[in-house]
């Protein structure tokens, strides 16, 4: 019937019996009919276990050895993964990202994909096989070395690949039911979301809602793959989809009219994410050239870095500069400032760390006149520090403090998604015909689960 890719994430084949229950899972598909290309992750922790590793031999260690050590997490669960299946009666095989037909570039560790030659695994499709792909990685070009995608790669993995073979979709099975309103292990009422636009998805993605990997939904909505995001328990269970078709799907299901969100409306919320082990560093009264010369080193060693602040509070000759970046990335930013300082005066240079970025994501949210204040209030009403707020069409976030982010977050989520919703839906293409036929409203939340 259908041609499926499953990933299946490191919760997902964290033990055995999980291994076993997804084998299970994919013969029960494959008896409904449907072809399925398995793609796994590694068993959860072991990337985090071959990090330390690496650096009990090594502080600065080779970024393509890394690469060929952490590709071996992602070797291993597939090998299982296959053996589950044969002994079960199926024919399956193994294959690496290269071995898949994966090919990247070569920055190793986050490698990006650049192309995907699946003719090994259609094969194997075609005699009737299971091919069992490791995710996360590739080659940097034909025989090259092996490459990874960062972390979370697999998930795109499983995309690259769903688009590569014109699969039906691409399941992203993990330990939660679906995308939901905040992290439901975290924030008590989170909701599931039945639908979800791959825009929503994206910016709930960057902004830390690891269910999954910001990467992998760019990839999806610029190859128009549809993702399934359900659980591990059950391939028959709630799940979230992603992807304009899906959404359409829903919406001719639902009945009732379809409208843009009107002035002064709320628009629906698509979720409250945040990201962790974030520090900001502020440079009081810098030069105009000074400034440049450090962020011109910050992109060119490709550091993840967000500008916060730049600006003239008064005099003319010097402005404020104020950036954030993720923990793991201050030595090099500092070694950065170390070297643009020669010569120049940098006595106010201020770090704080153990910061969080926490956002609200809602297509139109950052049109709505009030609503930054909003957010204010609920950080405020709970005591949890906040500065540098950002306001864009999509997305309002701020940074506050790890400690007590827990209880900071649950009150923005009581703020804004208790609020009614009302569907603000961009009109790409591929609706702009389908709406008027379908006109109709889909609730984006399903009930509590
Ligand atoms: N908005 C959200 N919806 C669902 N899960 C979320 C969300 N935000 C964060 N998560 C977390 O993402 C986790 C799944 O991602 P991850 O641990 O990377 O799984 P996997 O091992 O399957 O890749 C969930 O267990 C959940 O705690
Ligand atoms: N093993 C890699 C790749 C991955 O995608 O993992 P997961 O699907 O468990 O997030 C990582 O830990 O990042």
């Amino acid at each position: 019937m259908a041609l499926i890719v499953q990933k299946y994430g490191g919760t997902s084949v964290a033990t055995p019996e999980k291994v076993i229950e997804a084998a299970r899972q994919i013969l029960a598909a494959q008896a409904d009919g449907h072809q399925v290309v398995a793609v796994v992750s590694a068993m959860g922790g072991t990337t985090d276990r071959l990090l330390h590793l690496a650096s009990s031999v090594s502080d600065q260690p080779d970024p393509a050895q890394l690469d060929a050590l952490l590709s071996t997490g992602e070797a291993v669960s597939a090998a299982l993964l296959s053996m589950a299946l044969n002994r079960h009666g199926a024919a399956s095989r193994s294959f690496s990202g290269a071995e898949a037909g994966i090919l990247t570039d070569d920055r190793h560790g986050r490698a990006t994909i650049q192309q995907v030659d699946p003719r090994r695994l259609m094969e194997d499709l075609r005699r009737g096989a299971i091919p069992v792909v490791a995710g996360f990685q590739g080659e940097a070009g034909v025989a090259g070395p092996c490459t990874t995608l960062g972390r979370g790669g697999s998930d795109t993995t499983g995309v690259a690949l769903a688009a590569a073979l014109g699969a039906d979709h691409c399941e992203i099975v993990t330990d939660v039911a679906g995308v939901y309103t905040a992290d439901p292990r975290k924030v008590t009422g989170a909701r599931r979301h039945t639908t979800l636009l791959y825009e929503e998805m994206a910016e709930l993605a960057v902004s830390g809602a690891k269910v999954l990997a910001a990467d992998s939904v760019d990839y999806a909505r610029t190859h128009g793959v549809d993702l399934k995001v359900r659980s591990n328990l059950t391939a028959c269970g709630p799940e979230t989809w992603v992807g304009y078709r899906r959404r359409c799907a829903a919406m001719a299901a639902g009945g009732g009219s379809w409208r843009p969100a009107g002035l002064g409306e709320v628009p629906a919320i698509a979720g409250v994410a945040t990201r962790t082990g974030l520090v900001r560093c502020v440079l009081r009264r810098i030069a105009a050239d000074h400034a440049v010369r450090i962020l011109r080193g910050l992109a060119e060693r490709e550091l993840e870095v967000e500008l916060r602040r730049y600006g003239n509070l008064g005099t003319e000759d010097a402005s404020d500069l104020a950036i954030t970046l993720p923990a793991e990335s201050v030595e090099e930013a500092r070694a950065l400032l170390a070297e643009a300082d020669r010569g120049a005066r940098l006595d106010e240079v201020h770090w704080t760390s153990n910061l969080a970025r926490l956002s609200v994501v809602g297509l139109g949210i950052g049109q709505l006149p009030g609503s930054p204040l909003r957010l204010l209030e609920a950080l405020r009403s709970v005591g949890a520090a906040r500065t540098d707020l950002l306001v864009t069409s999509n997305k309002l976030s701020v940074l506050t403090g790890e400690s007590g982010l827990a209880e900071a977050t649950q009150s923005v989520h009581d703020t804004f998604v208790h609020e009614p919703a009302v569907h603000r839906l961009p009109t790409p293409d591929l609706w702009a015909t389908d709406h008027k036929e379908l006109g109709a409203s889909v609730p984006a939340l399903a009930a509590a689960d």
